[in-house]
């Protein structure tokens, strides 16, 4: 069924004939300007447009997506004065967002008041959706009696940990992670999860953390959670979430195999793609930590020590930035361009999804960055985790002990841990069985977001939904 909606007038002759005039139904989305953030709001955004909504996206100063061939009837813009990436250094991610939903609150209102003044006749904006971490938009939502909607960027999982962890005792919390023998124990209620798997922040001090935390799981006026997952991933975390929350879930992904919408943030360097074209099929590590995660001197060259001694070839990216002060990879000693110039290969940013569809790839040494995850399962590739902070311990978790394709690097990171993992994945038998039970859940990926899967019929009750006068009080 059409999502128009159709104003019927009369001509002034008085006639009773009827003209149909379409009115375009808007969805605004306030993406976090992080690329892990970005990428899947882009692709929701695809997705909505493809339903017949038309979308403008409300960006920051900082890391704006550019309209592209790939967006053009998209409408892009700018809330005045917010942060920048300096203050991003300044104040790393924690804080950095903390400040930004304070200082955008008021200026997103004046943004919003702006474009519903000069919503014309035919445009109409049904509903604000905004990442989980830009929690300041439903205040200019609810101020236009405009329905607002959480959109979550990470698991179901994840979600339902923030949620658990906004409840605790922060007193005994604090002390029970502090208890170095705590960490290996279970998390009641969490089944995988173990105390060191729970989405603390390498970022911030746990209160802090519990903060931000606190308010994200909070939806207040939200009318829904739209969750870039799928029920065959984590269908008991999903109804757990459901009710815990007082409005609808909708597990709608993944969505870069419902939508594809193509907005690096930086540039993509496929040089790579001609060197993968020079391997062997299945031999090659890529080596991937994201856009945030960073990673110590000692730890890459382990890395690279380990990489050199598998024998397999390597693709890495190693983000200018990841590797605390220094620019790029110039405070690495000489023995890592040594180590890695025979059988590796390093870029700054590489064409991800064009990586792991590559026919070269075997494995993906990831951060596990939910993104990571969810296109290294729908391309049937097992991985190595080895996550770096908040919800990539509980994929890197799910990926290994739920999943079944993925080997965890736990602890100090040494050369020989490193080399055996690469064998695991590369040449062992072990591998072999990870990639059949990955390429099984990819099948099931793609089967939901299809029509008639379970991802597609959420995307439809959502779109649906928006239809009924009272979705702002469901
Ligand atoms: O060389 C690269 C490296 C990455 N990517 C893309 O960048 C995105 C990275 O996203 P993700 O894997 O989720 O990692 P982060 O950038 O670290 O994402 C942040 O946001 C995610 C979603 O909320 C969280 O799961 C992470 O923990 C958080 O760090 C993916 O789409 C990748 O395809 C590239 O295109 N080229």
């Amino acid at each position: 069924m059409s999502l128009d909606l159709y104003i019927r007038f009369r001509p002034d002759q008085g006639e009773r004939m009827e003209e149909e005039k379409r009115v375009k139904r808007r969805i605004v989305l306030v993406p976090v300007p992080a690329q892990g953030h970005v990428t899947p709001i882009m692709q929701l955004g695809k997705a909505l447009h493809s339903k017949d909504f038309s979308i403008t996206v409300v960006q920051t100063q900082y890391n704006r997506v550019t309209s592209s061939k790939d967006f053009s009837d998209f409408h892009f813009l700018t809330i005045p004065g917010s942060l920048t990436e300096s203050d991003l250094k300044n104040l790393g991610p924690l804080q950095f967002m903390m400040k930004l939903n304070q200082i955008c609150e008021a200026t997103f209102k004046q943004c919003l008041g702006q474009l519903l003044k000069e919503q014309g006749d035919h445009d109409e904006v049904v509903c604000v959706v905004y990442d989980e971490y830009m929690h300041f938009s439903k205040a200019a939502a609810m101020e236009f009696q405009l329905p607002s909607v959480v959109f979550s960027t990470t698991s179901a999982t994840a979600f339902l940990c923030r949620s658990v962890l906004a409840k605790v005792n922060v007193e005994k919390f604090l002390i029970d992670m502090k208890d170095v023998e705590m960490q290996d124990k279970l998390f009641p209620g969490l089944h995988p999860l173990r105390y060191k798997d729970l989405p603390t922040s390498a970022f911030g001090p746990i209160e802090s953390m519990l903060r931000v935390y606190s308010k994200t799981v909070n939806t207040g006026t939200a009318s829904a959670v739209i969750i870039n997952s799928a029920s065959c991933l984590e269908s008991s975390s999903l109804a757990r979430l459901q009710q815990e929350l007082q409005v609808p879930v909708y597990p709608i992904g993944p969505l870069h195999i419902a939508a594809s919408a193509p907005s690096s943030l930086l540039e993509e360097d496929r040089s790579c793609i001609e060197w993968l074209n020079m391997q062997k099929p299945r031999s090659v590590m890529y080596i991937s930590l994201g856009s945030l995660a960073l990673m110590e001197t000692k730890d890459a060259l382990e890395m690279a020590w380990g990489l050199s001694n598998s024998n397999q070839p390597f693709l890495w990216v190693i983000r200018p930035g990841s590797i605390p002060s220094s620019e790029w990879t110039e405070s690495l000693p000489e023995e890592f361009s040594k180590l890695v110039s025979e059988r590796g290969y390093i870029v700054k940013w590489a064409p991800q999804m064009e990586v792991l569809r590559h026919p070269a790839v075997g494995g993906f040494w990831s951060h596990c960055g939910w993104n990571s995850t969810l296109e290294s399962i729908g391309e049937g590739i097992p991985m190595i985790c080895r996550p770096f902070t908040g919800d990539q311990k509980v994929n890197a978790r799910y990926l290994e002990r739920a999943w079944r394709n993925g080997v965890q690097l736990e602890g100090e990171l040494e050369k020989e841990a490193v080399e055996r993992a690469v064998k695991r994945l590369l040449v062992d038998e072990e591998g072999a069985e990870m990639r059949k039970s990955v390429v099984d859940l990819k099948e099931k990926l793609e089967a939901s977001v299809r029509s008639g899967g379970s991802s597609c019929s959420s995307l439809d009750n959502f779109v649906n939904s928006l239809k009924t006068k009272n979705f702002m009080h469901q």
